[in-house]
């Protein structure tokens, strides 16, 4: 269980305050207005903002204070973060080791995170001769061979048509089920919270509410989400 107890994340001077649990395994959508501090919410357990009080759990272990490496936690980025002057095989092989120095099995788990993710026969090229669905394919590859068990991805699809990011979708949650990993995902598209999430945390003014079911959030929406989706006013 990742536990966020009395947590305030201190993003230059914006504070973010999360008192939640989320279950080992489950996957959770993160949404809520612009600028509400969902990227901050994120940073800050991956480790990326300092804490200005309060305490990370993870599996009952004190990460608060640990280095990011150090943290159970694989992050994907919007832009998939590539090395254009590396090659696939090799932008993956960074997940696991920075220097490149990879042993058989290490290399046998890069061969099959490319075939899972369908990028088989393309590990030799550079990021620019992919597709952008390729590229997101190969961004997920890297934080798949991590192998950490909490997995957050900050809007990773969102610059993908719909008809490539409900894939990626799908990849990732089947994905998540193999590996048992719990998943927090950013995203400002509540299709893709009712797409892949079992419960939305919704992140409003400075504040990560506690999670709530997805279609139950969503079906029913908060004042504070209302407005934000677009729904109309309750009379
Ligand atoms: N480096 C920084 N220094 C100061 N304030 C920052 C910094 N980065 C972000 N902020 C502020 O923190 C607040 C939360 O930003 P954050 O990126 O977490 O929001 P968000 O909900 O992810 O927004 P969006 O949906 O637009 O990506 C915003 O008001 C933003 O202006």
């Amino acid at each position: 269980m990742l536990k966020l107890e009395r947590l305030v994340i201190d993003n230059g001077g914006f504070l973010l305050s999360a008192d939640l649990s989320a279950t080992a395994g489950a996957k959770y959508a993160v949404i809520g207005p612009s600028g509400a501090g969902k990227s901050t919410l994120i940073g800050g357990i991956a480790g990326f903002h300092p804490i200005k009080s309060g305490h990370i759990l993870w599996q009952g272990a004190e990460i608060t204070d640990a280095l990011p490496g150090k943290r159970p936690v694989a992050m994907l980025f919007q832009d998939g973060n590539l090395f254009p002057h590396l090659s696939v095989e090799q932008n993956i092989e960074l997940g696991i080791d920075p220097d490149l120095r990879l042993s058989p099995d290490d290399q046998e788990r890069v061969a099959q995170a490319i075939h899972r993710v369908g990028l088989a026969g393309l590990g030799t090229r550079r990021p620019a001769a992919l597709s952008g669905g390729q590229q997101s394919r190969a961004a997920l590859a890297r934080v798949l061979v991590q192998g950490r068990p909490l997995l957050m991805l900050d809007e990773p699809f969102a610059a993908l048509g719909p008809a490539l990011k409900a894939d990626m979708l799908d990849l990732v949650d089947t994905l998540v089920r193999e590996s048992g990993a719990t998943l927090l995902m950013v995203s400002h598209d509540p299709a893709d919270a009712r797409r892949i999430a079992d419960e939305v945390i919704l992140v409003a003014e400075g504040i990560a509410h506690p999670p709530q079911p997805t279609a139950k959030l969503l079906d029913d929406p908060p004042p504070a989400l209302r407005a934000y989706l677009g729904a109309p006013d309750l009379p």
